[in-house]
């Protein structure tokens, strides 16, 4: 991995309302009228069974669910020999290792989901999705890699409320809420044993997807349709009287012995991204972390600069300080956003292409995939995502025939999300992104002066320095591991022989007087993003691009940071002393130091 050999705070989480008071008070009509065709469902239900003196069988079952979290009395009492904690994991931020588990579970998720839609489809459709993602749940469950494959009650360590989940398939590779179609999962009469004194099914987890007609959701009381019965082809409308039965009977005995139920509610997410996230929102304690997007300048709290990039990015990129005061911007260097290259730094000329047309689609006929092995390290999704780090990727270049929609230029393509820099506590300028990133995404290129690190070597005080070590990461050097083995170098790339000191990055990045915001991204042990060298104009692996992508699916307004790789005890002061940084990126397997 590319690093800054010379050289998370945890995500400020906000409370929120979202929607200003005109459009609540048209929500507030729409949840008062579906309220009400509740109560009429839920009176004329019960009038049904007083009338009939049955019990009730075939029945539409709207199920209130009270979010409040209940008294550890009444638990305990109703779930005779089990104890409170057991419906409950050990709360946010506690349970790191159970996070770390969740992170890498779902990590292997979405590598195998790209891996899936690349093999099926070149280029993929609704239904060509759809299937790859059915295909990567069997695939995840016949590796046994369903990291909650025994279903449990309550809350699941590592997930806490409020956790986004990107897809559904996300919910059940994880074994958060395992049917792939059906809103509610519970358990059969398999799990007695667990739970011995309770009358089976038990619901488990229910999703409010807001598309049935007489599901309400007013934040702190949700009441849910059961499953069956929709035209679900159609119009989502009730067609046929539902059943008591399984989740429907689970849900109902729930509510009878005070059982706990996860809801996750699917969100369109309003951003440029525009996709559906689900997010946990807890039975018993709804609240909503995720923090508030605003839509304008004028709603950003503590905005010192408008727009960092000043119009040279395809969005805005605010500037925010509620820490000093008075609040300082960022200063001191000059925005931009393609690399300058010193006079004493020769790129490489250009070297031939592909001679694909439009987006080049066929690994078999693309020059370009030939060089990533034969195939594209990138799947045509959510606007072009990377499947798993690589040594190097091979991007199109300036003599391939495709155009600039390519697939196989997604780094070079500009900036998708919308990004904030952010006055931090203890760390200085941070970034962070107010739309959700899909693991595999592109963020940024590091942009700067590319300079021989010689040149730099007698300067003591630049933070922003980023050296080129791409070749170090393919090697194996300074313990460094490698990746992605399989794919062989072609014999155009310079790659050193040597090993050893002669072998040291002979160029970097300086960030220092001019840059974009990757110079405000901040280290942490445990990162979201990752460093991708990639090539696109040339072959020479010691000048390579270096860009930042998305390690995991990332919630807006988490910190966005990356491992800046320095080896402790490498960074010397001027009298020649081993100079140290604390690190404050709070991860539970943090170093401690940064060099
Ligand atoms: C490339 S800059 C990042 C942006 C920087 N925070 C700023 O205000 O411009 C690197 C510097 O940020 C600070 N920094 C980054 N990550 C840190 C961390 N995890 N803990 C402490 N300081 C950190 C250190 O001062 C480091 O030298």
């Amino acid at each position: 991995m590319a690093g800054k050999r010379k050289l998370a705070n945890n995500p400020e989480r906000k409370e929120l309302r979202r929607c200003s008071s005109r459009v609540q008070e048209q929500r507030q009509k729409e949840l008062d009228e579906k309220a009400r065709l509740a109560r009429e469902r839920l009176k004329s239900h019960s009038d049904k069974n007083t009338e009939n003196g049955e019990s009730q069988e075939k029945v539409e079952e709207a199920v209130h669910v009270s979010p409040k979290r209940r008294s550890p009395s009444t638990l305990t009492k109703m779930q005779k020999g089990k104890k409170k904690g057991d419906f409950y994991a050990s709360g946010n931020g506690v349970d790191e290792d159970a996070h770390h588990k969740v992170r890498k579970n779902l990590r292997f998720f979405n590598k195998q989901y790209l891996l899936m839609v690349q093999a099926k489809l070149s280029r993929p459709d609704l239904k060509g999705i759809t299937e790859a993602t059915i295909k990567t749940i069997f695939q995840v469950r016949r590796a046994n890699a369903v990291l909650y494959s025994r279903k449990r009650i309550g809350d699941l360590p590592g997930i806490d409320v409020g956790h986004r989940f990107f897809s559904r398939a996300e919910m059940v590779a994880v074994g958060f809420h395992s049917h792939w179609l059906n809103g509610i999962d519970y358990m059969g009469t398999d799990y007695k044993n667990e739970y011995s004194s309770y009358k089976f099914p038990l619901a488990i987890s229910i999703i409010m997807s807001g598309q049935y007609e007489d599901d309400l959701d007013n934040a702190d009381v949700v009441t849910y349709t059961g499953q069956g019965g929709n035209n679900l082809c159609g119009n989502k409308r009730q067609i046929k009287d539902q059943e008591l039965v399984r989740g429907n009977m689970g849900l109902k005995n729930c509510l009878d012995q005070n059982v706990p139920v996860r809801v996750t509610r699917g969100h369109e997410c309003k951003s440029s991204y525009s996709k559906k996230v689900y997010t946990y929102d807890g039975l018993y304690q709804v609240n909503f972390v995720y923090g508030r997007i605003p839509k304008s300048t004028s709603e950003i709290q503590g905005l010192v600069c408008e727009d960092i990039s000043k119009g040279l990015e395809a969005k805005r990129i605010p500037a925010t300080n509620r820490v000093d005061d008075p609040p300082i911007s960022p200063s001191g260097f000059t925005y931009i956003n393609s690399l300058k290259v010193v006079p004493n730094v020769k790129i490489p000329k250009s070297s031939t292409g592909c001679n694909c047309r439009g987006s080049c689609t066929d690994a078999k006929k693309c020059a370009c995939a030939k060089l990533n092995g034969g195939n594209f390290p990138y799947v045509d999704l959510n606007d072009g995502r990377l499947i798993e780090p690589r040594d190097v990727v091979f991007e199109c270049g300036p003599n391939c025939g495709c155009g600039p929609e390519c697939v196989n230029r997604t780094s070079q393509k500009q900036l998708r999300f919308n990004i904030e820099v952010f006055r931090s506590p203890k760390k200085g300028w941070a970034v962070r992104s107010w739309d959700f990133i899909p693991a595999g995404s592109p963020v940024c290129e590091y942009i700067g002066i590319l300079r021989r690190t010689d040149d730099v070597d007698t300067i003591i005080d630049n933070d922003y320095i980023f050296e080129i070590d791409c070749q170090q990461t393919m090697q194996g050097l300074d313990g460094r591991q490698r990746r992605l083995r399989d794919v062989a170098v072609p014999t155009e790339t310079k790659v050193s022989e040597s090993n050893g000191e002669e072998n040291a990055p002979e160029f970097c990045i300086d960030a220092g007087s001019t840059g974009n915001f990757a110079r405000f991204i901040n280290h942490s042990c445990e990162p979201n993003l990752f460093v991708q060298c990639v090539l696109s104009s040339h072959q020479d692996i010691k000048l390579a691009r270096v860009v930042l992508f998305a390690a995991d699916n990332i919630p807006p307004l988490q910190e966005l940071t990356y491992d800046y790789g320095y080896t402790l005890g490498s960074v010397h002061g001027p009298d020649g002393e081993v100079k140290q940084l604390t690190c404050y990126c709070g991860a539970l397997h943090c170093r401690k130091r940064l060099y």
